[in-house]
């Protein structure tokens, strides 16, 4: 479990993480969320002990990083910016990592066939590109058998392929019921993989509850109807304007319709004479939501 409360850094004037409260819990994947420079990755380096608070705290297990014993058997984490060895081989980089936090050899031997990085164990990690950077990252924080794990952009730089086994590895952590907490751009990739969302934007907390919760709160529901000609399409429009709803063209012969329920637009088209080759509600995307709920907290965003 990781623990936030009033968890806060500046730098020099600026605020970076602002008073985060929250609870990252056991046996879920919680996706952390944020636009660029939101403090996401502070937010980690914070719960590893790269980085101290100013004020406010962070639990790993209910201890700060500092007092516990063997760090790594507590807490992995892959950060975006690794302190590789360039020279040194990759099975040789989790050998240290093993020894000096009393983690048997044998384990490196593990966590290299995990990743799938058994082959190129010999090979020296300066010559990795950038996915097997990013699984060798992975093999580092799994290596301590942790209970929680920390991924800030896992899947940066992944094939395909990639993607979905960072999929699949972070669901079967949690079912063991280990805590993940897992930061991503990927809104369609966090969908499906996350549980529960934190999101942050400039520093503070916009948003703590699970994925089906955050998208149908941040999202207008809307209706899908499928109308076969122009003629038809138009008269169901006009009467659903007049109604206070709005609609917008969708693919080929779709509407789509906010502000009436599927009920009232199957019940306008009956009374109209207006044919219907579908109906339906449509389901919000993670990504809508978040559109919605970060838009004004986008630090960078590019005025048209
Ligand atoms: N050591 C530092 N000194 C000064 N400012 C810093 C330092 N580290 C981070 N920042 C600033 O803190 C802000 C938050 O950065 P952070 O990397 O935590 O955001 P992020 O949410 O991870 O962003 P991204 O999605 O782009 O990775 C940025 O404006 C960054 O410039």
């Amino acid at each position: 479990m990781i623990t936030l409360r009033g968890l806060t850094k500046r730098y020099g004037e600026k605020t970076v993480v602002d008073g985060l409260t929250c609870v990252v819990a056991p046996g879920s994947v919680t996706g952390f969320l944020g636009p660029n420079g939101s403090g996401k990755s502070t937010t980690m380096r914070l719960t590893v002990g790269l980085d101290r608070p100013t004020a406010g705290s962070v639990l790993v297990n209910g201890k700060p990083y500092a007092e516990l014993k063997h760090p790594l058997r507590e807490v992995g984490a892959l950060l975006e910016a690794k302190a590789l060895h360039p020279g040194r081989s990759a099975g040789r980089h989790l050998l240290a990592m093993a020894r000096s936090n009393g983690i048997p050899a044998a384990r490196v031997e593990e966590v290299l066939a995990t990743v799938g990085l058994t082959d190129v164990a010999g090979k020296r990690a300066g010559q990795f590109s950038l996915g097997m950077g990013q699984r060798l990252g992975i093999a580092g924080a799994l290596l301590g058998d942790p209970g929680v794990l920390m991924f800030d952009e896992p899947v940066n730089g992944l094939d395909p392929d990639g993607v979905r086994w960072v999929r699949q590895l972070m669901r079967s952590l949690a079912e063991e019921g280990r805590t993940v907490f897992v930061s991503s751009h990927l809104m369609s990739e966090m969908q499906l993989t996350a549980d529960h969302l934190v999101v942050i934007g400039k520093g503070k907390l916009l948003a703590d509850a699970p994925v089906d919760e955050f998208i149908a709160g941040n999202s207008l529901s809307s209706v899908s109807v499928r109308v076969p000609t122009p003629v038809e399409r138009d008269t169901l429009a006009r009467h659903l304007l007049t109604r206070g709803a709005a609609v917008e063209p969708g693919a080929a012969d779709e509407l789509v319709v906010t502000g009436a329920g599927v009920g009232e637009v199957g019940d306008l088209a009956h009374e109209l004479g207006v044919r219907l080759h579908g109906l339906g509600e449509r389901t919000a995307s993670l990504e809508q939501a978040y559109m919605e709920l970060t838009a004004s907290s986008v630090e960078y965003g590019v005025t048209a």
